[in-house]
């Protein structure tokens, strides 16, 4: 099953008329080096629907993150068009700031500055952006509750496990409300018992705050676990060979994944991947 259209790769409650809340059309990004040029994306379509969990998977260098870094306004596109909202994210190599401003970021490594408390990080943004010291220390601390940082507001990274780290810097990255949150890899560093932990914690987040997510990880269970749909991207050059919905209600408890659907959809995904050599 190839995508190959932005309307076969549009979510499924897409009604007729809505404006996606991210849309890539015929996307690609290519790298000169001198060993010549490297394809790291090839016309990728994708529609992403309000409110959507959309999961990005394949093979080490098959383009996930370089596609996250030009939805993200980091890089440019060599080709096709990017619009958030309607609004188009890219110029040529022009990244339009306002579009920028409804994007959060999480990435492998929390990035949390070492000299600030978790109060303080999580409220960054928003003093970047000059909201009061009153209201950005009353958000701060209610988003640390969300994550379930209760506690902690007034201790220092290096005094947090690394799920802990992960925690904030997920507030951190909701704390300007966002309209599209874009995670590379986001528990990647962390054990598998944490890693599942965060998982479910990341899942209650994304339907309290109702957020639309484009998740980049290697872990087919997680990705089906987490998303609507996982979309599986091939190498040389950086394509979607298949969008595969993962249709579990929300909220999924970690049962899901004893179901014979769910491991069916884990193991054709894993064999598919398999021969992506
Ligand atoms: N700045 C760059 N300069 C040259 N080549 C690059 C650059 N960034 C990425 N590439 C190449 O583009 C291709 C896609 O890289 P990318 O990092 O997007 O893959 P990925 O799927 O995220 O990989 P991984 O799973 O290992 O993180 C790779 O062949 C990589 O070597």
């Amino acid at each position: 099953m190839a995508a190959t259209s932005v309307e076969q790769s549009a979510g499924k409650d897409a009604a007729e008329g809505d404006v996606p809340r991210l849309l890539i059309r015929d996307v690609g990004r290519d790298f000169r080096t001198r060993n010549g040029v490297t394809h790291a994306v090839s016309g990728v379509d994708l529609s992403i629907q309000k409110g959507e969990f959309v999961a990005v998977i394949g093979r080490s260098g098959c383009g996930k993150t370089t596609l996250l870094r030009m939805v993200g306004g980091l890089l440019p596109p060599t080709s096709g068009e990017i619009e958030v909202d309607g609004k188009r994210l890219w110029n040529g190599t022009q990244v339009d700031s306002s579009a920028i401003t409804k994007l959060g970021f999480v990435f492998q490594e929390s990035n949390l500055f070492p000299w600030f408390s978790v109060l303080d990080n999580i409220a960054l943004p928003m003093k970047l952006r000059g909201v009061g010291k009153r209201q950005r220390r009353a958000r701060a601390t209610e988003l640390a509750e969300l994550v379930g940082l209760t506690g902690f507001e007034k201790s220092y990274p290096r005094e947090l496990s690394g799920g802990m780290r992960q925690r904030a810097a997920i507030a951190r990255a909701l704390s300007t409300e966002p309209e599209l949150l874009l995670m590379d890899e986001p528990f990647g560093a962390l054990d598998a018992l944490t890693r599942e932990r965060m998982n479910l914690e990341l899942q209650r987040i994304v339907l309290e705050t109702t957020s639309t997510v484009v998740f980049v990880t290697h872990d087919i269970p997680e990705a089906v676990f987490l998303a609507d749909r996982v979309v599986h991207m091939t190498p040389r050059p950086g394509r979607i060979h298949q969008i595969v919905p993962a249709e579990f209600p929300k909220p999924r408890s970690v049962d899901v994944q004893t179901t014979l659907e769910f491991n069916e959809i884990v193991r054709n995904l894993r064999s598919d991947i398999d021969k992506d050599d």
